[in-house]
């Protein structure tokens, strides 16, 4: 008599769930326990757990849950711009907007990454949204959790505007790290950044790693494809492998900065550090009809693994 293992139901392991303003929610879940939750609310992946039932994603104990208002943490979507290049939004609008469930992704969707569980989000640009930023577009998001357990995020942008736009896109992810003091990031040594500390100054990147001792706001510039952020006091390595995206931010605000921060806790700098894959430096140029696509894939490893960067 033959067995039959048991089939994993891709769709099956999708729920949704109501945040506190009513605002649903996609939860994504593999065999072996790990599990994403993204929100409708900015296509913000809010929380990114291992089989352990691990939280990989930082979210600041203050953090505002509002209509309106990206959740401080977790993964939110700067478009069309990161920072602020213009447009009246600091990393952008679509961050507080809300985003569907795209029912009927198109075709070129079709590659699977590997997933275990995915949703495709979409926000198309709305009437009010052309008041603050004049061009028509679809943005899409597929969010995918892969049997392994790594987090993959596929972003399509669209012109469908009857002019060129140049935007600049990142994904916005804050990692939990056990000590800020601890941690080195591999992959951006010997790069040209600039110094959002000091005006946007280029410098060149002169250790073998990146560490923390102060704050830290920099933009690394044609970074390579893959970059590592070791947790030594929890044995554990991020590595963070990314397509379309040149550029890297790596940021800490080190001390809370009293200035804006109002949903940042005091010391929970030394819990958090945001590493993002980024199209920065130069702005991309859609003309009417054509499509930009980027992607980062998340991985976690304990750090005894030797990495091939
Ligand atoms: O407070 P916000 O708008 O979420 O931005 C937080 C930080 O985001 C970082 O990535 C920027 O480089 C910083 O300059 C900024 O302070």
């Amino acid at each position: 008599m033959g067995h039959s293992a048991p089939v994993w139901d891709c769709r099956a392991a999708i729920e949704i769930t109501k945040d506190w303003n009513g605002i649903d929610q996609v939860v994504l879940r593999n065999p072996k326990g790990a599990s994403a939750r993204i929100s409708l609310h900015g296509g913000q992946v809010c929380s990114w757990r291992n089989d352990q039932g691990e939280e990989l994603l930082f979210t600041s104990s203050k953090a505002i849950f509002k209509p309106a208002k990206a959740m401080r943490g977790g993964i939110p979507i700067c478009f069309p711009q990161f920072g602020n290049c213009g447009t009246p939004e600091q990393h952008g609008f679509v961050k507080n907007k809300i985003w569907t469930i795209d029912e009927n992704p198109p075709l070129y969707m079709a590659d699977l990454d590997g997933a275990s569980s995915f949703v495709d989000l979409l926000y198309r640009s709305s009437e009010e949204d052309l008041k603050c930023w004049p061009y028509s577009f679809e943005l899409r998001l597929r969010v995918s959790l892969r049997y392994d357990g790594d987090l993959i995020l596929r972003s399509r942008v669209r012109n469908i505007n009857g002019k060129p736009f140049a935007f600049s896109f990142a994904y916005h992810t804050h990692l939990v790290v056990s000590d800020i003091s601890e941690v080195r990031i591999e992959g951006l040594e010997t790069l040209d950044f600039l110094d959002n500390l000091c005006h946007k100054e280029r410098f060149t990147e002169q250790g073998d790693a990146i560490t923390f001792e102060s704050e830290v706001d920099r933009v690394y510039l044609n970074t390579p494809n893959a970059i590592a952020i070791l947790d030594h006091e929890r044995k554990r390595t991020y590595v963070i492998r990314k397509e379309g995206l040149p550029d890297v931010v790596v940021w800490n605000p080190w001390e809370k900065k009293s200035k804006a921060m109002v949903d940042f806790g005091d010391e929970e700098y030394k819990q958090m550090v945001c590493v993002n894959g980024a199209a920065l430096e130069r702005p991309i140029m859609l003309k009417p009809g054509e499509e930009w696509r980027g992607k980062m894939k998340l991985t976690v490893v304990p750090s005894s693994f030797s990495l091939d960067l």
